[in-house]
């Protein structure tokens, strides 16, 4: 059996010297302030322990890893339905990139990029007054880490809600399709402020334990999902929780995983501990450039990859 805290430590100590590496987000003004020289990991076994080095009980925002918890919620609502609204293949371009959507005609690639996920936040909020989309999925994230503690930083919600041109291009060119049912403005102010989430890393890697055993919550034994519904997730996080950096992120690291802007990545190692990283700095295609350094390190030295040890 690994001794997991020896494992963590020696990747702690060994990154030490790079922490501060990447570059912090800066196209939302209040990412743009956060300091660079954070480094967080927390791995939580299914039996429930967790380990933790660094940062990890400092909240980030979490940013694009909401989506992994929206699309649990869409999932749940409407099933397999969903897919008439978005795809499951790679995108191959950049999170926010607009030019696939009038090829696919207002079909986002994946529930992962912004389009999908804009497409999944618009499903989750039927029924519903953004307000309390945004409340049921805060409400489900504290349930899933057991922690009331979580919040939504309503500072970034709205420096996002004041600079996310893009996100509005993207949104109004899906309503042009009819592939959003509400307002664009209801749809992004809810999305906002899901992609504000903060979260420390062992609150993230709490919340996403469901996924690597099998659908429940080891701990209270409550069911979130089922095991299918949990192996599917997670195969979309490996062929699409990294952007156009998903297949270098398989080769490395080998590991179902999501990563936001904020410099998280959550993954998973099914059947055996769920693991959250946070380090802000990111790399060109705007995942965390140490973080996903963290999980190759962890993976090599655990034999977790999913495709062999
Ligand atoms: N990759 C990300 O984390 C992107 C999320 C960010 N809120 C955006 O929409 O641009």
């Amino acid at each position: 059996m690994t001794d997991l805290k020896a494992v963590l430590d020696s990747i702690h100590k060994e990154l030490a010297p790079r922490i501060g590496e990447g570059k912090v987000a800066d196209y939302i003004p209040e990412l743009a302030k956060v300091d660079a020289n954070q480094f967080g990991l927390s791995v939580v076994t299914v039996d429930g322990k967790a380990y933790n080095v660094g940062h990890a009980d400092v909240p980030f925002s979490i940013q694009s890893i909401s989506k992994v918890f929206m699309l649990t919620l869409a999932l749940g609502k409407v099933g397999e339905g969903l897919w008439k609204r978005v795809g499951r293949e790679p995108s191959g371009s950049a999170f926010n990139s607009i030019v696939q959507l009038e090829h696919e005609q207002g079909i986002p690639r994946n529930p992962f990029i912004n389009a999908g996920a804009i497409a999944v936040t618009d499903v989750v909020m039927a029924g519903h007054a953004p307000r309390e989309a945004i409340g049921e999925l805060l409400r489900f994230v504290r349930y899933l880490a057991d922690d009331e503690s979580v919040t939504i930083d309503d500072r970034v919600a709205r420096s996002e809600t004041q600079t996310g041109y893009r996100n509005f291009a993207l949104a109004n060119f899906m309503r042009s399709y009819r592939n959003l049912d509400h307002p664009v403005d209801h749809v992004l102010g809810v999305y906002f402020h899901q992609c504000a989430l903060s979260m420390t890393c062992e609150q993230l890697a709490k919340a996403g334990l469901f996924l690597a055993a099998r659908g429940s919550n080891p701990m209270t034994g409550h069911s979130v999902v089922s095991p299918k519904r949990a192996r599917r997730i997670n195969a979309l996080m490996l062929t699409c929780g990294h952007y156009d950096g998903s297949g270098d992120f398989a080769y490395h690291v080998g590991l179902p995983g999501k990563s936001g802007v904020g410099g998280g990545i959550f993954a998973v190692a099914p059947g055996i501990a769920s693991i959250a990283v946070w380090s802000p700095g990111l790399n060109k295609v705007g995942n965390s450039q140490l973080g996903a350094v963290a999980l190759e390190m962890l993976a090599a030295r655990t034999g977790w990859s999913v495709f062999g040890d």
